[in-house]
């Protein structure tokens, strides 16, 4: 119990100061062998952090006897043992004799090979005699250097390790030194300079605490953005930068009409598949589109209209694609596999900004928000993810124009030496798939799929024919796992995601 009390830090650091005045240095386990480790080590701390004492901590292997090593040091070895017995009896010991004398069966059996094996003794008839008159008890010695001392020639240590006479245990200790400001008490410190010690004059006299610039801050518990929503907020910085408005892209549900008619995917496209698109089968469909307020003045009737004719007959000088369009299937409800089903709306709305000479203001818009597909979920796939996408409107736009964007674009995120290769959507034509050449994994990597829309398409909306828009769409995880070194997506998305990664990760700046 004493023991204890006087461990409290407080006496413990006076103890070290006295024991220190005495003795420079000293060893922490030899000074307070009682005394646990965590309470040197506080008390410790606070002389250091006065700059009191120094000290460095040791970690050494001590070697602990077992209890059979013991018994050695109070008897002798087993081998010794034998060779006494039989050395005593003159004539010489019988083996039944020589096992009463030891008394223990196994010392008795161990000790005799031993000692046979040593030459100490030898086998005389029936009898077992003693071939020397002295011996050296090695293993005896041995053992008491270490019961003494807690350490020996490492040889010896694993040689006696193994005959498991021994265990080892690694033991902390300090060295302490006495340091610059060392005395035999602790002066209190101040921690305020207070206006009474200034007009005492006090605070010529006072010993002050340093500051701790390695103290962490006190824990702050405020939310956090999770980095999807960081990098999103760093897109759309862009985008606005850029000239682009927001699109509003809160509806998750979609017709088929919105998500791929309009965008002149046949119904027969293998995108439509249930392979590929979750659709809701509750409620069964959607109504045919209609105006989506008072000011929209759009004859949606007519688009609807427009639409059937461009996929099944051809109109606007395109053949279309000649297949008995089927309303049921336009208006059947699905998760949205992208965004562009929102660029559509928007396009359609662009077009009812027509002026009394066909025209259409140029637009920019974007969105970023998430989009369902029916995936198999691994590392780098999820059924849901954000898309990136943007829409320009304007005249006289070329592929070269496109492609100058796009470098721009991802040039404002830090990637550059953008590549890009033909690809085909429904919706635009030419179409480019966007590739970038990623450092970490030595390769091209695919960031982006863009292209021109169809005249099929903007001419059903009403969109003038000398208008060019051009599109591109990509994620919002692709960027964000790079930028925070993520392989497994499911670290950023899901139930799976670790809270303190969220909390911690810094906000990004992409470089410019
Ligand atoms: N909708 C395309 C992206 C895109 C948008 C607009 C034009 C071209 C491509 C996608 O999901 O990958």
């Amino acid at each position: 119990m004493a023991q204890t009390s006087s461990a409290s830090t407080g006496d413990l650091t006076t103890e070290i100061l006295q024991a220190l005045s005495q003795k420079d240095p000293i060893n922490s386990t030899e000074a307070f062998p009682q005394i646990p480790f965590e309470f040197i080590k506080a008390a410790l701390d606070r002389l250091a952090s006065r700059s009191m004492v120094k000290y460095e901590q040791i970690e050494r292997e001590e070697a602990f006897l077992e209890p059979e090593a013991e018994i050695i040091v109070s008897h002798g070895s087993h081998e010794a043992r034998v060779f006494d017995a039989v050395h005593k009896a003159l004539e010489g010991l019988s083996i039944q004799d020589l096992e009463k004398e030891i008394g223990d069966k196994t010392v008795t059996k161990l000790g005799q090979g031993k000692a046979f094996k040593e030459k100490w003794i030898k086998k005389d008839g029936s009898k077992l005699v003693a071939l020397v008159d002295s011996i050296n008890d090695v293993t005896r010695d041995q053992l008491r250097v270490i019961k003494e001392t807690k350490t020996h020639d490492a040889k010896i240590i694993a040689d006696l390790k193994k005959r498991k006479l021994l265990k080892l245990q690694k033991v902390i200790s300090f060295t302490i030194h006495k340091a610059e400001k060392f005395a035999l008490e602790m002066v209190k410190e101040e921690t305020d300079l207070t206006a009474e010690m200034l007009a005492s004059g006090a605070w010529k006299e006072a010993t002050f605490k340093p500051y701790n610039f390695k103290a962490l801050g006190a824990d702050q518990h405020a939310g956090a953005l999770h980095p999807l929503n960081k990098v999103r907020s760093e897109f759309r910085q862009i985008f606005f930068e850029m000239g682009f408005t927001e699109m509003p892209t809160n509806q998750f549900v979609e017709s088929g009409f919105w998500n791929f008619d309009t965008l002149f995917v046949p119904q027969q496209h293998p995108a439509r598949d249930l392979q590929d698109t979750f659709y809701v089968s509750d409620p069964p469909k959607a109504g045919r589109p209609t105006a989506t307020g008072p000011d929209d003045k759009a004859d949606y009737e007519e688009y609807f209209k427009n639409v059937q004719q461009v996929h099944q007959d051809g109109k606007y000088d395109s053949i279309g694609y000649r297949y008995p369009w089927a309303e049921d299937e336009s208006l059947r409800l699905v998760l949205r596999t992208h965004t562009t089903s929102v660029s559509a709306a928007m396009l359609h709305k662009l077009a009812q900004q027509k002026d009394e000479n066909g025209r259409v203001p140029p637009a920019r818009y974007f969105s970023i928000d998430r989009v369902f597909r029916n995936e198999t979920v691994d590392a780098t796939h999820l059924c849901e993810f954000h898309q990136v996408e943007g829409v320009i409107a304007d005249y006289g736009l070329t592929l070269g124009g496109l492609m100058e964007f796009m470098d721009m674009f991802f040039g404002a995120m830090g990637v550059t030496d953008l590549r890009y290769k033909p690809a085909y959507n429904p919706y635009t034509e030419p179409s480019m798939e966007i590739f970038s050449h990623h450092k970490g994994l030595n390769k091209l990597i695919e960031i982006g799929n863009s292209g021109i829309f169809r005249p099929e398409m903007l001419e059903a909306m009403g969109l003038p024919r000398d208008l060019r828009v051009f599109g591109f769409g990509l994620s919002l995880e692709r960027p964000t796992m790079i930028k925070y070194g993520i392989s497994n997506i499911r670290e950023l998305l899901g139930h799976q995601v670790d809270l303190s990664f969220v909390q911690k990760n810094p906000a990004v700046r992409f470089d410019k």
